[in-house]
């Protein structure tokens, strides 16, 4: 057997070994036998590291591939060979990545730059009352403004109403380990409801933060609200073992229960039940002892309210009924009663609040439409991260999106209404050969489309860009500068934009309306975890989503995968490199973006190799150049109703210069590159 044999039956033994683990290092393919990396917008790891991306016979091609030769220039260059100095600047600042927060004060200057990005300081894991990002913070300011108006176009006026998902089916509960977000219980004036809606973080029950002031307030006991909702769900917890907490109503509904009602509650042995809603910013907890024992006996990890729930002594069934709620709160210590507790909500910590996602609207209402999540496969509820619909600065990246910036080449002062619908293009036309990406229907045309999917098809055959100095060998080896191994040069979108005269409903703004189609988180079958879905049939170049996450530098989030790299934690980053190549770019222009704290519903987006249903295009929207750019993510076909939404990372299974290892890809694709590997790996076993 060669070494490389191998090499391969190890690694593909210790995959197998491994529990199912989340992104560590999305890789880009190679660009001409170069390096590939992350999931890349075109084509570098943060390493840098490269490898051969596999060439698909004619035959073979996905339905969607573009046949004809692609009209960009085809050549590769060649990359300067230069002596360089490099400039070192890898600081691990010896960072936590877990809680970030948002403290608008201590960012980086803004006189040199005017940006409309609201600024995430560094993750903190200390404080348990770090700052989430939708609470007012003076001086910050939102990327891009709120899509306020609707598109009533054919395709994007489907605003879908509010409606409790069809696709949200309940485990068995007499299934072990079943969980209390698959429980439902009876509304006393309803019908039957699913019992995972949602605590939001504040407990206000609108999804807002309480002001701090609010949060800090020393909690009361017996504030119960005149109409809380009468069902919560409860922070992540992954009971696997004797998991049978199960959800009861708060305790004012628990008033109005009939008797029979009141009996049926008793009957289970362990019940336990959040109020979201209180005057005083607290949350209100109810729970059998026993349940708050084996919640104490949880780890903090496993467990968000661990260490909040303090159990007294005994339930009564009366007590439990709610029959004098308040006057058994006065003394809880005193008598054999129902142990309502009381817990300040700051003393929820920020990642029990950030793993609280609602079933109904993983958004949490940041989305026009609400985008539902369902687990049918096991008991795992939603990682903690925190919904942005749109990307935020974490610190030091460089984004400038004034409108001085923005000429008059690179917005329509002159237009009115909708440009599509004008005779001559517009210059938002302009990046895109003089004729709009979209079409009247709100899709991509068609020959943009194709060209889209072939550069990620086949990007051997498009042009590349190469740094001079390459943000990603300089981060990556440190003294001894490589050359850059090249960046895909992209295909834009450009969108019209707030300098433009158009009507905010014209056809040239599509990414920045944000998500109109109906999409489902949901766990998959084939041991990918997470996926996204759609619940409708969807047509051909029809926007989705994009990838929303904190903007970074590429040297912040080195450190950070540094940091995921020795703890194990999964990595969901892209590069925004798709104009690298093409002047001397600093280590603040050299931009990312990662969801692994913050990010939207395209964090859930599964990777396959090759024929995924998704391209993601880059998209300028606030700012003229390329340096800091939207990724959209439009259909590459049909896509029915229930397809599981993919794309390509365009990771490299055979680069095992990699930092991080990659996972084991279960795309099911008949071009799928790591099943390549597995074969190989398969004939190396039959030889020995
Ligand atoms: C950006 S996340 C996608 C959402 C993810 N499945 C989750 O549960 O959060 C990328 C991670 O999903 C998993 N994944 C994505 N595509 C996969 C595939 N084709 N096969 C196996 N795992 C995949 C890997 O763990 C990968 O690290």
């Amino acid at each position: 057997l060669s070494n490389r044999q191998e090499e391969d039956l190890e690694e593909e033994a210790q995959m197998h070994d491994e529990p199912e683990r989340p992104l560590k290092r999305l890789h880009l393919r190679s660009q001409g036998g170069q390096v590939s990396p992350l999931v890349n917008s075109s084509s570098h790891n943060l390493d840098g590291s490269s490898s051969e991306r596999p060439k698909m016979e004619e035959d073979e091609l996905p339905k969607s591939h573009f046949q004809q030769q692609p009209q960009e220039i085809m050549e590769t260059p060649q990359p300067i060979q230069q002596t360089i100095s490099p400039e070192l600047n890898i600081v691990n600042k010896g960072k936590k990545p877990l809680l970030p927060r948002i403290d608008s004060l201590e960012k980086r200057s803004m006189s040199d730059r005017e940006s409309h990005v609201v600024h995430i300081k560094e993750p903190m894991v200390e404080s348990d009352i770090a700052l989430l990002p939708k609470q007012k913070v003076p001086n910050t300011r939102v990327l891009i403004k709120p899509k306020d108006e609707p598109f009533d176009d054919k395709f994007n006026s489907d605003i879908p109403d509010y409606e409790v998902p069809i696709a949200v089916i309940h485990p068995d509960p007499c299934k072990v380990g079943y969980s209390v977000g698959h429980d439902s219980v009876k509304k006393q004036d309803g019908p039957e409801i699913p019992a995972s809606q949602c605590l939001g973080e504040g407990n206000r029950g609108d999804g807002a933060l309480a002001p701090l002031s609010e949060r800090e307030t020393n909690c009361t006991l017996a504030t119960i609200p005149e109409e809380p909702p009468p069902i919560v769900e409860i922070a992540s917890l992954p009971l696997g073992e004797e998991g049978s907490i199960k959800r009861i109503p708060t305790p004012d509904v628990l008033g109005r229960s009939s008797p029979k009602d009141t009996l049926d509650m008793e009957d289970r042995e362990e019940n336990l039940s959040l109020s979201p809603h209180s005057s005083n910013g607290s949350v209100h907890i109810q729970c059998s002892p026993a349940v708050a024992e084996h919640l104490s006996r949880l780890p903090q990890a496993l467990n968000g309210l661990a260490g909040h729930i303090h159990a007294s002594k005994k339930i009564t069934k009366s007590s439990c009924a709610g029959s004098e709620p308040e006057k058994e709160l006065e003394d809880p210590e005193s008598r054999n009663s129902c142990s309502l507790v009381v817990v300040p909500q700051y003393q929820i910590s920020p990642s029990d609040s950030m793993s609280i996602h609602d079933v109904n609207d993983v958004s949490k209402g940041e989305e026009k439409v609400r985008i539902p999540w369902v687990n049918e496969i096991n008991n795992e509820r939603l990682p903690p991260f925190k919904y942005i619909p749109q990307n935020l600065v974490f610190q030091n990246a460089s984004v400038n999106l004034t409108l001085s910036r923005i000429g008059d080449e690179d917005c329509c002062l002159a237009c009115l209404g909708d440009c599509l619908s004008s005779f001559t293009p517009c210059p938002c036309a302009n990046e895109t050969g003089c004729q709009f990406a979209y079409t009247q229907g709100g899709l991509l045309r068609e020959k943009f489309l194709e060209e889209c999917i072939s550069m990620t098809h086949d990007p051997q055959r498009y042009q590349h860009l190469y740094c001079r100095e390459c943000p990603l060998e300089r981060l990556r080896n440190g003294d001894c500068l490589e050359p850059c191994k090249g960046h895909l040069r992209r295909k834009f979108i450009k969108e019209c934009w707030n300098k433009c005269g158009c009507s905010k409903k014209c056809g040239n703004r599509v990414v920045q309306r944000g998500i109109t189609c109906k999409l489902q988180v949901f766990c998959t079958s084939e041991g990918k975890g997470w996926g996204l879905r759609t619940l409708e049939e969807l047509p051909k170049g029809a926007f989705v989503c994009e990838y929303a996450g904190e903007i970074l530098t590429n040297t912040e989030l080195y450190d950070r995968n540094l940091e995921k790299n020795k703890s194990g934690k999964p990595a969901y980053s892209v590069l925004l490199d798709a104009d690298w190549g093409s002047g001397d770019l600093n280590n603040e222009e050299a931009l990312c973006l990662d969801a692994t704290f913050f990010g939207n519903v395209a964090r859930f987006i599964n990777h396959r190799c090759l024929d995924a249903n998704l391209v993601e295009i880059p998209v300028k929207v606030e700012s003229p150049d390329h340096a800091y750019y939207h990724l959209g993510f439009f259909t590459t076909r049909v896509v029915a109703a229930m397809e599981e939404l993919t794309w390509d990372y365009g990771i490299d299974f055979e680069d095992h210069d990699q930092p991080v290892r990659t996972f084991w890809c279960r795309c099911g694709s008949k071009f799928c590159r790591n099943m390549k590997r597995s074969n190989r790996s398969r004939s190396a076993s039959i030889a020995r």
